[in-house]
């Protein structure tokens, strides 16, 4: 059944609660932090919300009362909540692509149903959740045999994307839960050093490559599956040896066994699940592989409540909701056009980048959903660098730059490392967001002694806007809540813009070009007319100082350096 969007009239920008944050905004424009905590004493109980372990205070942001009833207004004017219902019951809300977007289905336990076009499709989650199992029982109790008899001890994930930021996310964070006599890498650039390094000092009869594509099309994965298969055969001396050192997680699963994987050893990946929202899928057979079946079903279990909270609790007290309208507040209102993504947790130092695409290939679009150019700003831009690290690297601008940036600080009350330092972890994140909402003005700065002429370098001004999320301790199910929350903010986000989230046609021209480009690197034809005269030149350039050329005198006038 073709999906029907809830009509929102007028168009956004023209919605009242749209042109009461406007007018609200000239007010708050001017507010200080310093100002809102001092004539409210009760800030931090307000502007606070709590679900599935995890702990959200939005007090240190630019908001009051009025702002949060107004974003709230606009939420129920734009129909969240049925685009929200819409969603959990498959309806095929990725218009451009006719597909649904049920990644909330991978984690929906065995007693509920969801139907797709009249088949059970948890059933199905979960058949292929019990032969995942099996698999990774089999390897992780070294039942799984390389061809020369030995057990898999590497196992290498080729994929990129989604087919790669989550699993690496997933197996980096739940690092402390992984079977450590089992080596995982992860090769995903097309860059042959990717792949060189990945399999460095590893054993070709030891090893498993775990080839992740959705659509099993990928230039990147194919051509690096490919390096593996060349590595394989070299390692092992044997042509009919991919059956016990190749698996692959595909939709496309007769082009995996095309490329030569046994249908045996191929994992479903369901059509109605995009790329970024799939760590929780067979795609995340690597970290099934490292933290075990049982924590991964928990790691399903943190997804699924956080599902059920976005689905059932009130805006006011909805996390995603609520964290989803305060990046509109400040990308369309204040024009911010950032959001940093500071965890205080070492092993989550994957998890801005894995953020980026989900955030940013989801709302990086620049028409509604009907195809009308948008004439406000979409999706901000996502980044950010574990804790302390970044502290002493870019914080510098957030707290004595020029520009607004929004911050959300992740950190744990109990560290899961052996290493008893986690306070001195944990006080920083509280310092760096009172320093960043308070800051210190001139008369504190004097106070302290300083220099007249130091002063003005000394003042910070504050007012930078941060959300803080605080959970006990990072497992695979606190691990699963978080993805779903930022999955869910992404969700919302999109509903108030009107674009689709789950399609990514941005990054298509790209790989077209890319394909038209290979042959005359590779080749020694004139580039075609119908090139640019910018690429023409750097194609030629290119052919002259690659290795396939002859030697040539002048060569940029590089330093070669000492190569190993
Ligand atoms: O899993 P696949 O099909 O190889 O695609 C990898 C990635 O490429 C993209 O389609 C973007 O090109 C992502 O959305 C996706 O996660």
């Amino acid at each position: 059944m073709a999906y029907t969007i809830p009509a929102v009239q007028p168009s956004l920008t023209r919605q009242p609660a749209w042109k009461a944050l406007h007018e609200h905004y000239r007010a708050a424009r001017h507010w200080h932090l310093r100002q809102l905590f001092a004539e409210n004493p009760k800030r931090a109980e307000q502007f606070r919300a709590q679900a599935c372990g995890l702990y959200l205070d939005y007090s240190k942001n630019r908001i009051n009362d009025e702002t949060v009833r107004l974003l709230l207004q606009l939420a129920r004017d734009c129909r969240l909540d049925e685009h929200i219902e819409a969603m959990f019951k498959g309806r095929k809300i990725n218009v451009t692509e006719q597909r649904a977007a049920l990644h909330i289905a991978l984690r929906a336990p065995l007693e509920e149903s969801i139907l797709l076009d009249g088949v059970d499709i948890v059933r199905q989650v979960h058949a292929e959740l019990e032969r995942m199992s099996r698999f990774a029982n089999a390897v992780r109790r070294k039942e799984w045999l390389g061809h020369t008899g030995k057990p898999v001890r590497n196992i290498i994930n080729i994929g990129i994307g989604g087919s790669d930021l989550g699993p690496v996310m997933a197996f980096e964070a739940l690092r402390n839960f992984s079977q450590r006599d089992l080596v995982f890498r992860f090769v995903s650039n097309v860059d042959g050093t990717d792949f060189a390094e990945a399999t460095r000092g590893l054993a070709a009869d030891e090893t498993l490559f775990i080839v992740c594509s959705k659509t099993f099309k990928t230039l990147e994965t194919l051509t690096n599956a490919n390096a593996a298969r060349q590595w394989i055969m070299a390692g092992t001396g044997d042509s009919g040896v991919t059956a016990r050192h190749f698996v692959a997680v595909s939709a496309n699963v007769k082009g995996a066994i095309e490329f030569g994987i046994e249908g045996s050893n191929v994992f479903g990946m369901p059509e109605w699940d995009g790329g970024r929202y799939s760590m929780d899928s067979a795609v995340g057979l690597s970290t099934m592989l490292s933290i075990g079946p049982e924590n991964f079903r928990s790691m399903l279990s943190g997804f699924h409540a956080m599902d059920k909270h976005f689905r059932t609790t009130p805006f006011e007290r909805n996390l995603p909701v609520l964290m989803g309208l305060l990046t509109i507040w400040y990308n369309n209102f204040f024009n911010a056009q950032t959001v940093a993504v500071l965890p205080y947790e070492q092993y989550l130092k994957r998890f801005p980048a894995y953020l980026q695409q989900l955030t940013m290939e989801s709302n990086g679009k620049h028409v509604t959903l009907d195809g009308a150019s948008v004439d406000y700003q979409t999706g901000p831009i996502y980044w950010g660098e574990p804790g302390t690290n970044g502290q002493h690297s870019f914080y510098q601008l957030i707290h004595q730059g020029t520009k607004l940036i929004p911050c959300d600080f992740i950190g744990f009350c109990q560290t899961v490392s052996s290493v008893r330092q986690h306070s001195i972890l944990i006080a920083n994140l509280f310092a760096q967001s009172r320093a960043l909402a308070f800051g210190e003005n001139a008369d504190d700065v004097r106070a302290q002694g300083t220099a007249p002429a130091l002063v003005p370098h000394r003042v910070l001004e504050g007012n930078q806007p941060s959300n803080t999320l605080l959970a006990r301790k990072l497992t695979p199910s606190t691990l699963g809540s978080l993805v779903a929350l930022y999955e869910h903010s992404v969700f919302t986000q999109g509903i108030i813009w009107g674009v689709d989230s789950f399609d990514q046609w941005g990054v298509e021209l790209g790989k077209k070009l890319a394909g038209q480009i290979i042959p005359h690197l590779e080749g020694r034809d004139e580039p075609p007319r119908e090139f640019d005269g910018s690429t023409r030149a750097l194609i030629e350039i290119y052919r002259r100082l690659s290795p396939r050329s002859e030697p040539v005198e002048e060569d940029l006038g590089q330093d070669h350096g000492n190569e190993h």
